[in-house]
């Protein structure tokens, strides 16, 4: 099974799609963490953002290896574990000006189909039975024949918030301005090359402003249920 979760930044993808492919018992590939590898590697090597041809090929020779544990993702470059480097403020903000390069995305793009291909053989990380893959462009783009599409949404206030409490460990009006940035300027730069605010045809929106992750990860699951006839066990321990 293939389940397929974009949506802006803040929306709660990750969160839910790492719940998500728990409960499934399915790998769990954050295409947005290629993006910031991409960033980290582009910067380490001291190339110049704006030069496109330059970043382009710094990406198809990069040496990437993503982990798709859903407890425990990793990201890995020419051996480095970057996981914790591609979260800070310096990669999230240089992040949309790699994922605007169309060279970068046609490369990320071909690597994110192989790893999904690759989670559909034993081979895969959770033995061929699947993976869910968010971003921005998974249910359109990437994997739209994906088995279950969904357009996580949440009100601006609401992953101004979340982005805030990451970040800076609370959401006080401070800290919700000093998070905009990474926020609003980055989802708008991110749209001028993929759709993530609307709903494309046959992908189901979840607005999750007003539910908490466990709910939203129940109502990304009844979506599942829903659209594969497959019955999703209760959580354990519940
Ligand atoms: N309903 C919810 N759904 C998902 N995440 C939520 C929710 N409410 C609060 N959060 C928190 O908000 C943050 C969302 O971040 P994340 O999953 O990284 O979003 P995204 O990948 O879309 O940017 C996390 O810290 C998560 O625990
Ligand atoms: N499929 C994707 C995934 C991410 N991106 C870009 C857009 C984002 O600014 C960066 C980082 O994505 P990420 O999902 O980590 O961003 P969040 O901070 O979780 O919102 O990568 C993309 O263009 N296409």
């Amino acid at each position: 099974m293939t389940v397929a979760i974009d949506g802006p930044s803040g929306s709660g993808k990750s969160s839910v799609s790492k719940g998500v492919a728990r409960r499934l018992g399915l790998a769990y590939l954050d295409t947005g963490a290629m993006y910031r590898a991409a960033t980290w590697w582009c910067l380490h090597r001291g190339e110049d953002l704006a030069d496109q041809d330059a970043v382009a090929h710094a990406v198809r020779v990069m040496p990437l290896v993503m982990g798709l544990d859903p407890s425990g993702p990793t990201v890995h470059v020419d051996g480095t574990d970057v996981g914790e480097a591609i979260r800070s403020t310096e990669i999230s903000t240089a992040v949309s000006a790699v994922a605007t390069n169309l060279a970068v995305r046609a490369e990320l793009r071909r690597l994110q189909r192989a790893a999904i291909e690759a989670e559909r053989t034993p081979a895969g990380f959770a033995g061929g039975r699947g993976v869910v893959a968010e971003g921005r462009d998974i249910t359109t783009v990437v994997a739209p024949d994906a088995d279950v599409r969904v357009l996580l949404t949440a009100s601006e206030e609401a992953r101004l918030a979340r982005r805030s409490l990451d970040v800076h460990g609370t959401a006080d009006a401070a800290a919700v301005e000093a998070t905009k940035d990474q926020v609003l300027r980055r989802d708008r730069d991110d749209a001028t090359v993929s759709q993530f605010h609307v709903a494309a045809d046959g992908v189901v929106t979840v607005d999750s402003s007003d539910l908490d992750l466990e709910q939203t990860i129940d109502a990304v699951l009844s979506v599942v249920e829903q659209v594969t006839g497959r019955v999703v066990g209760p959580r354990q321990g519940s």
